[in-house]
C-alpha cells in the first residue's frame, strides 16, 4: 500500500483534518516558506496529532542542533532534509539522532537519482527541480526519469487527486507526498486532501 504524506500543517483545524482523513504522515515545515512554522506552533500541533500518525520535519541547510532538540523533545517523528546537505551532514545527523531521515533531491536527470540512492539516509524524496525555490512548487516532474533503486523513496511534487494514480502506476513510490494542490488560498483544504486519499487509497 502506497503511504501518504500531507506537507505543510498551519493550524488545530489541520490537524484535526489529519486525524480523519489519516495518512501516514503529516509535515512540519521549519524552513522558510509561507508554510513556515515556529517551535511552540509545532509542539501544540503535535500534542493535538493522533499518535499512529507520524509528524515530519522539513528543514533546509538547517543547524543540526535545532533538529536534535526538536527530535530529543518528540515534536518531530522523523527528519526530511530538503536542501544542499551532504553526506557528511546526513550521517553525523544520523549518529545523533534516533529517528528516520529522509533526503529530498530535486529532480534533473537518472544519475543524480542512481546517487542520490547512495546516501546514508532512510528514504530519498524525489521532488521537482524548480529555480529558487527548495521545495513547495506545485509540479511535477518527469516520473519515467526514475530508474529502479533499493533505497525507498516519496514522490512529490505537483501531486494532486487528479496525477495520483499516474503517479503511482509509473514510479512504485513508497509514499506520495502532497502540499500545495490541497490548499486554498495557502491553507489545507479538507475537501481537497480528503479527495486526494480517496484516491490514492482507491490505487490499491
Ligand atoms: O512546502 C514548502 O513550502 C517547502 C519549503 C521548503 C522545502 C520543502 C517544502 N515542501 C516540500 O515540497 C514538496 C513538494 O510539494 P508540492 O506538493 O509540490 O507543493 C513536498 O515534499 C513538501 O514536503
Amino acid at each position: 500500500m502506497t503511504k501518504i504524506k500531507v506537507c505543510g500543517m498551519r493550524r488545530k483545524e489541520d490537524i484535526l483534518m489529519a486525524n480523519t482523513c489519516r495518512p501516514e504522515y503529516v509535515g512540519f515545515v521549519f524552513a522558510k516558506s509561507p508554510r513556515q512554522l515556529g517551535i511552540d506552533s509545532a509542539l501544540e500541533l503535535k500534542k493535538a496529532l493522533d499518535p499512529e500518525i507520524q509528524a515530519v520535519g522539513v528543514f533546509v541547510n538547517e543547524y543540526p542542533e535545532v533538529i536534535e532538540t526538536l527530535c530529543e523533545s518528540q515534536i518531530i517523528d522523523m527528519v526530511q532534509l530538503h536542501g544542499d546537505e551532504s553526506a557528511e551532514y546526513i550521517q553525523r545527523l544520523k549518529e545523533k539522532v534516533e529517528v528516520p531521515v529522509i533526503k529530498a533531491l530535486r529532480v534533473r536527470d537518472r544519475q543524480q537519482i542512481r546517487e542520490g540512492a547512495e546516501l546514508p539516509c532512510d528514504y530519498l524524496l524525489l521532488d521537482t527541480y524548480t529555480k529558487g525555490m527548495y521545495g513547495g512548487s506545485g509540479k511535477t516532474f518527469d516520473w519515467h526519469l526514475i530508474p529502479p533503486i533499493d533505497k525507498p523513496f516519496f514522490l512529490a511534487g505537483g501531486l494532486q487527486e487528479s496525477n495520483a494514480g499516474e503517479a503511482i502506476a509509473a514510479a512504485s513510490p513508497y509514499a506520495v507526498d502532497v502540499s500545495s494542490a490541497v490548499e486554498t488560498d495557502g491553507y489545507k483544504d479538507f475537501e481537497k486532501v480528503k479527495k486526494f486519499i480517496e484516491r490514492v487509497r482507491a490505487y490499491e
